[in-house]
């Protein structure tokens, strides 16, 4: 008798952790994502001290004809040109390019670009890269840093002289989310590994995008962020911030200046060092808590650029989407999302 009650007890056993494993594998298989324990904590970027490379100065402008600033002349653009703690919102009108031209062009500079195409992202680099030679920076030295899971896939596009490319193996993630949310580890360790030796500006964008008008040294500053071109017309309260208290990059309803897009943003090296450090340490603690942001990194990128205020601000011409018609507010675009299959695409 007592045997019998013992395999009975044993047999129950083995079936409750039979099915406590299926379910868990059920439940797992459900969940949208799963937290890594290896991916915390990394101390190493607790305690990295770089040496950067020194700041150019400004040299006395050269003698150039452009036409004389107005004090009391009309407004240059229907769009604001400067925000509440006086950063320059830049757009077409705001700016002479020829004298830009002078003040920039003796200093040397590399402008380092960060891009990833993980996956059949690869697909747009073509595109992306061809675009870039024709408008972004040009005649300034240049450094394409190309992210990617199959080096393969990455085309040789001719460059032009002082143009270079480099592509850095990274691994793949199935989950979309976290290809878009690992770039602000990826840049900020790049920086620290490499860039901040061999770049003065840095630049990070998206890849399913393309130049379409002149990109140039307009867009420096010590951080700089784009407004995104779904909500500059829109009240703060209705900006896609990430509501839930418990995330880090929760913003209040009365909080916020523009809505930014995370497809954009850069500055000096050194600055864009800390802003991707900064984004990657609150999404590590919404990691360890369980939690992604509703917009991934864009809510992290707007939730630090309210305490952390650019320096500068583009205007949407600097990040458009061609799925819109161009407002006349906009007199020009220069860097758009192409209109893509994104169900497709992140499958
Ligand atoms: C215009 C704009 O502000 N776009 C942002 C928006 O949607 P998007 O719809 O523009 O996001 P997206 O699909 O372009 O992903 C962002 C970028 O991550 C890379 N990638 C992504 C997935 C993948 O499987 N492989 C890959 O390489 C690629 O460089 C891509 O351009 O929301 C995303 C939130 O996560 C990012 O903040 C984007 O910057
Ligand atoms: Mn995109």
């Amino acid at each position: 008798m007592p045997r019998w009650r013992l395999a009975l007890g044993l047999g129950l056993c083995l079936l409750t952790s039979t099915s406590l494993w299926v379910l868990w594998v059920y439940v797992e298989n459900w969940l949208p994502m799963s937290y890594i324990p290896y991916y915390l904590p990394c101390p190493e970027i607790f305690n990295m001290k770089l040496q950067f490379r020194g700041e150019k100065q400004f040299q006395p402008v050269a003698r150039s004809q452009y036409p004389q600033p107005k004090l009391l002349e009309q407004r240059p653009t229907e769009l604001l040109t400067l925000t509440p703690w006086l950063a320059p919102i830049v757009s077409e009108g705001t700016f002479n390019p020829e004298l830009l031209q002078h003040i920039y062009q003796p200093l040397n500079l590399t402008i380092g670009v960060t891009v990833f195409a993980v996956g059949k992202y690869t697909q747009f680099v073509q595109h992306f890269l061809e675009s870039a030679e024709l408008f972004f920076m040009r005649g300034y030295q240049a450094h394409y840093y190309i992210f990617t899971h199959d080096p393969t896939a990455i085309p040789r596009v001719p460059l032009g002289p002082g143009r270079l490319l480099s592509v850095l193996p990274i691994q793949g993630h199935t989950h979309w989310e976290e290809v878009s949310m690992r770039r602000m580890e990826t840049i900020s360790q790049h920086i620290a590994k490499r860039a901040h030796q061999e770049v003065d500006y840095l630049f990070c964008l998206d890849v399913d995008m393309v130049f379409r008008n002149p990109w140039g040294p307009e867009t420096l500053g010590d951080l700089v962020a784009a407004i995104h071109p779904g909500y500059f017309t829109v009240p703060r309260q209705q900006f896609p911030y990430e509501r839930r208290q418990v995330s880090t990059a929760f913003v209040a309803e009365g909080e916020g200046d523009f809505y930014y897009g995370g497809a954009v943003f850069g500055g000096r090296v050194a600055k864009v060092y800390e802003f991707t450090r900064g984004c990657h340490m609150a999404i590590l603690a919404d990691k360890a808590n369980g939690i992604m942001a509703a917009w991934q990194e864009e809510s992290h990128l707007n939730r630090r650029f309210i305490s952390h205020k650019p320096s500068k601000v583009l205007s949407p011409e600097y990040l458009w989407d061609d799925r819109k018609p161009q407002p006349p507010s906009l007199k020009l675009i220069r860097f758009s999302t192409l209109d893509k299959d994104t169900s497709w695409l992140r499958s």
